[in-house]
């Protein structure tokens, strides 16, 4: 296959001068995502995370140029609590996003409530369900998200892989589970590594002054192999950092105008 051994392409790091800068570029940019997959597949398959993320996407509210009806919305990981705990990603991104454009509800995959007891079977009800979205479409051994959106936490996890964790070394399972995650609550469940390395496209989003020192090490020094430094989709896969002036202040990695 063409380009299966090239090394995966580095990561382009766009930083603003202020978040409402950043929220504006990001929307630009998911837009192009969406019109490059509508254009390709005719659907638009994303995965969002919780934190503060969902705000982030407040730019595309009221856009006519988003094409909500095409969209297939996975959670890149979710906690494990009821859909209206005030813990839940899912709540966040309804009552932040959802609840505020026309996309119909039967495109938004959320965690099967009704199995919130048990884990496993939770995890991999969540793992049937992107299979149905992307197996018979794809044939790839993992699902080829068209765009992942992560956040990044003070410890430098992503999605539910926090730094030590056994689940970094993942390579087999698409959606996983913890139940001793140290960012409460403790039982989460998460996409892999192996799954966000295989997306078209990943973009981490990061503002604000506590991100100054992890972004430092993820982007200058990525040898430390904290989880956020693992993200490195696999060729022709893309990473972007969509990062505020603030947070990047340490950072001596290469900034690129922002330009779609
Ligand atoms: O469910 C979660 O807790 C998130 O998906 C998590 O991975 C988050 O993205 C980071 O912790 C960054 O959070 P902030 O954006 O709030 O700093």
């Amino acid at each position: 296959m063409a380009g299966v051994h090239q090394p995966p392409n580095p990561p382009i790091l766009f930083s603003f001068p202020s978040t409402d800068s950043l929220i504006e570029s990001l929307a630009l940019f998911i837009l192009r995502a969406q019109k490059d997959s509508l254009d390709k597949k005719g659907r638009f398959t994303i995965a969002l995370s919780g934190g503060s993320l969902p705000k982030m996407l407040g730019g595309l509210i009221g856009n006519p140029a988003v094409k909500w009806d095409k969209w297939q919305v996975f959670y890149a990981d979710e906690r494990i609590v009821p859909l209206n705990h005030p813990d839940s990603n899912h709540l966040a991104c309804t009552n932040l996003l959802f609840s505020k454009i026309p996309i119909p509800p039967e495109n938004i995959h959320a965690i099967d409530p009704s199995l919130l007891h048990d884990l496993e079977e939770l995890s991999d009800a969540y793992e049937k369900d992107l299979i149905r979205e992307f197996a018979q479409k794809d044939s790839a051994r993992f699902p080829v998200f068209d765009l992942i959106l992560l956040g990044m936490g003070p410890d430098g996890h992503t999605a539910s892989l926090f730094p030590g964790h056994v689940l970094l070394t993942e390579e087999d399972r698409w959606v996983a589970y913890i139940e001793d995650s140290p960012k409460p609550p403790p039982k989460r469940i998460t996409l892999t590594f192996p799954v966000i390395n295989h997306a078209a496209r990943v973009v981490f989003v990061a503002a604000g002054k506590e991100k100054v020192d992890t972004l430092n090490n993820v982007l200058d020094y990525p040898e430390n192999g904290l989880p956020s430094a693992r993200v490195k989709p696999v060729f022709p896969g893309q990473l972007y950092w969509f990062v505020d002036d603030t947070a990047a202040e340490k950072v001596q990695y290469p900034r690129t105008p922002f330009r779609l």
